[in-house]
């Protein structure tokens, strides 16, 4: 299909999030109220049209907090979980009759192997648990959804058995999970075409995908394809074991090529990396740098060829505007694998705009250099690159200097620089030793300039070890930067901020511009 037959009427897949409830089940993972509420209303501002807030029998904690997101919480339906049981179900409707729109998630498994080894029951009496569960849900809201736990491991004839029951019982939504994330998209299209053909029309089925094969949203997409039109997901694809089908990837596949699906969802795409980077936060789950829509590296750019056609025009490497989904523009990430474009573009945004191209051809040698060496190469980086080839007048030299310092005292530093009035001692102290040696720089050159960053890494290996201090500091509107290198740390330092401060005499420094280049990274 092409642009041009792009349907006109897309239909409408409903967000069914899970955060709160199965994202919450990856190990290691508790949220208490406070950060359950912070998250439900982020996940209201999204625009997801269900929020499963938790699983209220679990403890009285879930139960409360569930119930503070059904008060407090307007949008989106809330539902609670309860297995086929009645104190479950007691417990969800109670946690969720404030909602605006309550909802109670019924389930139970429905595979040859979770009814014999888990349940220890026969299909009958499952059967007959998730008809009373069903009905005994609507005694309480309107709005049932009835999963068969492990479905895509069940025989489908028992599937539309079960499931007509629990229509038949009250249940508005059918859901079809593959707890285990056994299924295929090919199986899974054809299982929703097979279901939809076999129940009536007014059910909305649903899918509910994990991860296991790293197929969830593929085979969430899939199920949409077959006939599903809610999708039951989780922002960043947190989950039980290898997590749920991640909603941010579901989303933008159907924004992105809705020329394919003919999908539409209502989430509110600018408000994904907001989601994304609260849930990491609250959950203590980092997200893969590499991973789709709201990875660091989602829309960074290290190779030349790639940068190259960015700067040329940013679709040429991008199928999404990262502003689309609430992040900066994309980012250029200067490395071994950068070209002279590039360079000479993150030169530009560092305040370089003006240098002759013979130089920048030069410095570009010596930046393939530094990045075999070092990998990432930072925007400190590359200043110290620019001024390391400039020759900065020596009007100060450092000389020597002495450091007192220890455990519960202030650290005093004495120096001595070698200045155009001859050698000229300072002492000054500080929180720490290097502040303390900056701070008699200082007051020997009268210059102040201001800390920006600093940076230390080893340059060599052993105990005798070269440090190489990286500073930037800001002089006016003017930043400069500063390297030194030494075994001792503090040595490094003090020549770092001697180079700075002979390069404000001299007049020498850039000035900050805005860029293409991600803070930290360039
Ligand atoms: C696929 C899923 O994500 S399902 C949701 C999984 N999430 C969770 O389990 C998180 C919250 N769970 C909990 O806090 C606890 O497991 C509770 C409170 C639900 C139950 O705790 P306990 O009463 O101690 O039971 P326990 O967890 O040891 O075992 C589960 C019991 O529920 C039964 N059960 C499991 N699913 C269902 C169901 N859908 N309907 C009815 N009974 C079920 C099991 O057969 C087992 O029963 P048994 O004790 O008679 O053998
Ligand atoms: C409770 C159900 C929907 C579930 O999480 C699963 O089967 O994975
Ligand atoms: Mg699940």
């Amino acid at each position: 299909m092409t642009q041009q037959d792009t349907p006109a009427q897309a239909e409408r897949i409903r967000i069914f999030d899970t955060t709160l409830r199965d994202g919450e089940q990856s190990p290691g993972v508790a949220l208490n109220h406070t950060q359950k509420l912070e998250i439900a209303h982020q996940l209201a501002r999204l625009g997801v049209d269900v929020i499963e807030a938790g699983f209220p029998i679990a403890s009285p904690g879930d139960l409360e907090g569930v119930s503070r997101i059904a008060r407090e919480v307007r949008g989106p339906i809330i539902a609670g979980l309860a297995r086929a049981g009645r104190p479950d179900i007691e417990a969800a409707a109670k946690a969720v009759e404030a909602a605006e729109k309550p909802r109670i998630h019924t389930f139970i498994a429905t595979s040859p192997i979770h009814m014999q080894k888990k349940l220890n029951l026969e299909p009958d009496a499952v059967v007959e648990r998730a008809v009373q569960a069903v009905q005994y849900a609507r005694t309480f809201v309107d709005d049932v959804e009835f999963s068969a736990e492990d479905a895509t491991r069940s025989e489908w004839a028992f599937l539309v058995r079960i499931f007509k029951a629990a229509v038949e019982a009250g249940a508005t939504t059918i859901n079809v999970p593959d707890t285990v994330g056994y299924t295929t998209p090919k199986e899974m299209r054809e299982l929703f075409a097979y279901l939809k053909g076999e129940l009536p029309a007014h059910v909305i089925l649903s899918s509910h995908c994990h991860d296991d094969l790293g197929m969830a949203v593929a085979n969430s997409i899939a199920a949409a394809e077959g006939g599903a039109r809610q999708i039951e997901c989780t922002v960043n694809g947190i989950g039980e074991r290898a997590g749920n089908a991640s909603l941010e990837e579901i989303v933008m596949a159907f924004h992105t090529r809705r020329d394919v699906y003919g999908f539409e969802t209502g989430i509110r795409t600018r408000e994904i990396y907001r989601a994304s980077r609260m849930i990491s936060r609250l959950s203590g789950m980092p997200v893969q740098p590499n991973k789709a829509i709201v990875g660091d590296n989602a829309f960074a750019h290290e190779s030349g060829i790639h940068q190259d056609g960015v700067i040329k025009a940013r679709e040429t490497y991008e199928i999404m505007n990262a502003e689309m989904v609430g992040r900066e523009a994309a980012v250029l990430v200067m490395g071994k694998h950068s070209g002279r474009a590039a360079f000479r573009k993150a030169l530009t945004d560092l305040g370089y705009a003006d240098m002759p191209d013979d130089k920048v051809q030069s410095l570009f040698a010596r930046f393939k250099d530094m990045a075999d060496r070092k990998g990432q190469i930072y925007a400190d980086d590359l200043r110290a690159l620019v001024d390391a080839r400039s020759d900065v007048p020596q009007t100060f030299t450092l000389d020597g200097f002495q450091i007192t310092s220890g455990m519960n005292m202030t650290p005093v530093a004495f120096v001595r620089l070698e200045t155009p009035d001859g050698p000229v001692d300072a002492t000054a102290h500080g929180d720490g030793p290097v502040e303390a040696a900056f701070q008699a720089i200082n007051k020997i050159t009268g210059l102040t300039p201001t800390l920006e960053t600093y940076r230390i890494q080893a340059v060599t290996s052993g105990g005798d070890a070269l440090g190489e201090v990286s500073i930037s500091a800001r002089h006016g509107e003017t930043l400069l930067h500063g390297t030194g290198v030494a075994t001792d740390v503090v040595e490094a330092s003090a020549r770092a901020w001697v180079r700075i401060q002979n390069m404000i005499v001299a007049g020498m420094g850039a000035e900050r511009r805005q860029g293409d280049f991600a803070p930290g990274r360039i």
